[in-house]
């Protein structure tokens, strides 16, 4: 028998919210010729969520150039393989840069995505909107990225919204125009208190909606959106680690992931930013497993749900259950 800390490494892993630079990790940075100083900026073991988004930055500076951002995709796919996660959903926000145009840095994303080395890894790609800018350059983005879904139809799946919660806007029609054109939409929603753009993006029903941590009325002291939200049922992606370091979540243990294992409602684990929050998808089922006293069935089961949730081909959907499978047959 697997110990806990063993069995939530080994356990094949389904990860949905992985921002690319924030999941560099610290050999990443050093390999791509950052500082100690920088490297030790970009690691936070508390912040806040102002705080996070300068951290960014050291990334940002270290993944623009071509040849930097392929090697960074690549890396972090096999650090991510390496710790058991058979199927990854990256997300990134196109950027452009002294050597690249927005549509060079999506092809070369995909092209390191193509060329990963492990094959017990699937990898889809997600592309960010950033909030904080503005609706032309977000809707010149989308346009982007429409042309990639187009090119890379099994590759490039879906649309998120991230960036700063504290700024910027949710554009609806940008949205409504990525689901027109077939992709899946994964929203930031609710990670800060904002309740009119929550009521908006729920309204907009996104197929899994990023944090929700105001959206149970003891986060937000509002009944109207947990219960449109329960009505919805839309996959939440939780990411502890992140939002007890930014401060939004108390501890683990006080952490909203509770209200939908009380509630029976949809949730998946995330790391978010593993490089910036110093995490792996295995600790965060272990953190998960501890603060709840759950069992090695229920960790299981949260990682064959995952599946469910994912924007991956039906195929691949039912590939990725039998193998889940057999896993708890050779293993549990
Ligand atoms: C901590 N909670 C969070 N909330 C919202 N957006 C976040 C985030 N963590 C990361 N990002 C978004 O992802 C970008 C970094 O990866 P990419 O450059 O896209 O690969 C950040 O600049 C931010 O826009
Ligand atoms: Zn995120």
């Amino acid at each position: 028998m697997l110990e806990m800390e063993s069995f939530c490494e080994k356990l094949p892993k389904i990860e949905l919210h992985a921002h690319l630079n924030g999941s560099l990790s610290r050999n990443t940075l050093r390999q791509l010729g950052c500082t100690d100083d920088a490297i030790l900026e970009y690691q936070s073991e508390q912040t806040t969520i102002e705080e996070v988004f300068k951290l960014f930055k050291v990334a940002h500076k270290a993944t623009s150039t071509k040849k930097n951002l392929y090697l960074s995709t690549k890396t972090v796919i096999k650090e991510f393989a390496e710790d058991n996660v058979i199927y990854l959903e990256l997300r990134t926000t196109p950027r452009k840069e002294l050597d690249m145009t927005e549509e060079e840095y999506i092809q070369t994303v995909i092209n390191a995505i193509i060329d990963k080395e492990s094959p017990n890894i699937i990898v889809k790609l997600l592309l960010s909107l950033d909030r904080r800018r503005n609706h032309q350059e977000q809707s010149e983005t989308l346009d982007a990225i429409i042309k990639f879904k187009n090119m890379y139809p099994d590759i490039v799946r879906g649309v998120d919204l991230s960036g700063d919660p504290a700024q910027g806007t949710f554009y609806r029609d940008l949205f409504e125009k990525a689901r027109r054109n077939g992709l899946f939409c994964a929203i930031h929603c609710a990670e800060i208190k904002n309740n009119t753009e929550v009521i908006d993006i729920l309204n907009f029903k996104p197929e899994r909606l990023g944090h929700g941590t105001f959206l149970h009325p003891n986060y937000t002291s509002n009944a109207e959106i947990w219960n449109l939200y329960t009505k919805l049922q839309i996959p939440v992606e939780c990411c502890l680690s992140s939002n007890v370091i930014c401060l939004t979540s108390k501890s683990h243990r006080e952490h909203h992931v509770q209200e939908w294992m009380k509630n029976d409602l949809p949730y998946c684990l995330a790391t978010d930013d593993k490089g910036v929050f110093n995490t792996t998808l295995s600790k965060e089922f272990l953190h998960l497993q501890e603060s709840f006293n759950l069992n090695k069935k229920d960790l299981w089961k949260i990682s064959d749900n995952a599946i469910n949730y994912s924007f991956a081909l039906s195929e691949e959907k039912e590939m990725l259950h039998e193998k889940l499978k057999l896993w708890k047959i050779q293993n549990m």
